[in-house]
């Protein structure tokens, strides 16, 4: 099989939002492949309608070639959602047999504790977990069934550096495996980290899919402000804004444009050059998606 699964022109409301704009979207096997996009951008409804939880209003998705809906299909992925509750009282040895029991082929216990750094922990009762340690435990237990393909959603908000880094491990470990992940981050660092392919969203679009170091350099735009009272053409400016008496240019190559205002001639104070915000940087894409449209 080519595609593990599939999003074709699929479009997603809630009411009058509309979380999700005619995307389509495969992921093969072997991949691990980085959702990146803001608050709100759809990650977690994609998500959503590859493991079944919802329906498309609109287009088709696909698992392993048949319904999401259907439990034989489900039977090959495994999910850790964006927020999780566990069971205080059961020991963490007990919740990766309680669900690991739903799956015709489990993982080792104790291979798969040990892969996220918490075989230490298999007699703790989950409430006696630290948070980074729980949310390990939630993510670990999405390879309880030794799932084809993994949905991760925001696998690492929350966690500090150290705890970040043993659960990439553990994500790395199943993708060398042959294991196929599709986790959802905010974390340009994270998805660079991890993944091979980088799909932005913004705005229930897809803005870019591609190689994590292509978006890099999408994303690796630059404001500069100034104050000037007018200001002429100027090379690569992806939006413009005023505020407070300042201008701020957003563009792909500043030294560039600085290069030209001051050829320009035309008179400019208070020069400031800074990196957008990931935040930022989706809003430049959009507006420069919008410019084309
Ligand atoms: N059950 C729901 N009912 C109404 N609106 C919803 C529902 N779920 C999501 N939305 C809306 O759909 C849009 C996309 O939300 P979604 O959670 O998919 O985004 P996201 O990219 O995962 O965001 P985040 O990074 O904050 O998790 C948002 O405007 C959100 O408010």
């Amino acid at each position: 099989m080519t595609v593990l699964a599939r999003a074709n022109e699929v479009t997603r409301r809630y009411g009058d939002v509309l979380a999700l704009d005619r995307v389509s979207l495969d992921i093969r096997p072997g991949e691990v492949v980085g959702l990146l996009g803001p608050n709100g951008a759809g990650k977690s409804t994609l998500i959503n309608l590859f493991v079944g939880l919802r329906r498309p209003t609109s287009g088709t998705v696909e698992l392993f070639g048949g319904s999401p809906q259907d439990p034989v299909m489900r039977r090959g992925i495994g999910v850790t959602p964006q927020e999780t509750g566990l069971p205080e009282s059961l020991r963490v040895g007990e919740i990766v047999d309680f669900v690991s029991a739903h799956f015709p082929d489990r993982a080792d216990k104790g291979e798969l504790l040990a892969r996220f750094g918490l075989d230490d922990l298999i007699r703790r009762q989950v409430g006696g977990l630290s948070g980074g340690q729980k949310r390990r435990l939630a993510v670990a237990l999405a390879f309880a069934g030794n799932p084809r393909l993994v949905f991760l959603d925001e696998p690492t908000t929350g966690l500090d550096v150290e705890a970040r880094r043993s659960l990439w491990e553990g994500i790395r470990s199943f993708h060398e495996e042959g294991g196929t992940v599709l986790l959802t981050s905010h974390y340009l660092e994270e998805v660079e980290a991890l993944a091979e392919r980088v799909v932005v969203f913004g705005h229930g679009r897809v803005l870019a899919d591609d190689t994590v170091r292509a978006v890099r350099d999408i994303v690796g735009v630059r404001r500069v402000s100034l104050v000037a009272d007018g200001l002429p053409e100027l090379p690569g400016v992806l939006a413009t804004e005023r505020a407070d008496g300042r201008v701020s240019l957003v563009t792909t190559d500043p030294d560039r444009l600085v290069v030209e205002l001051v050829r320009s001639g035309t008179p400019f104070s208070g020069l400031e050059i800074r990196p957008v915000s990931l935040e930022e940087a989706f809003i430049a894409l959009t507006s420069k998606e919008s410019a084309h449209v």
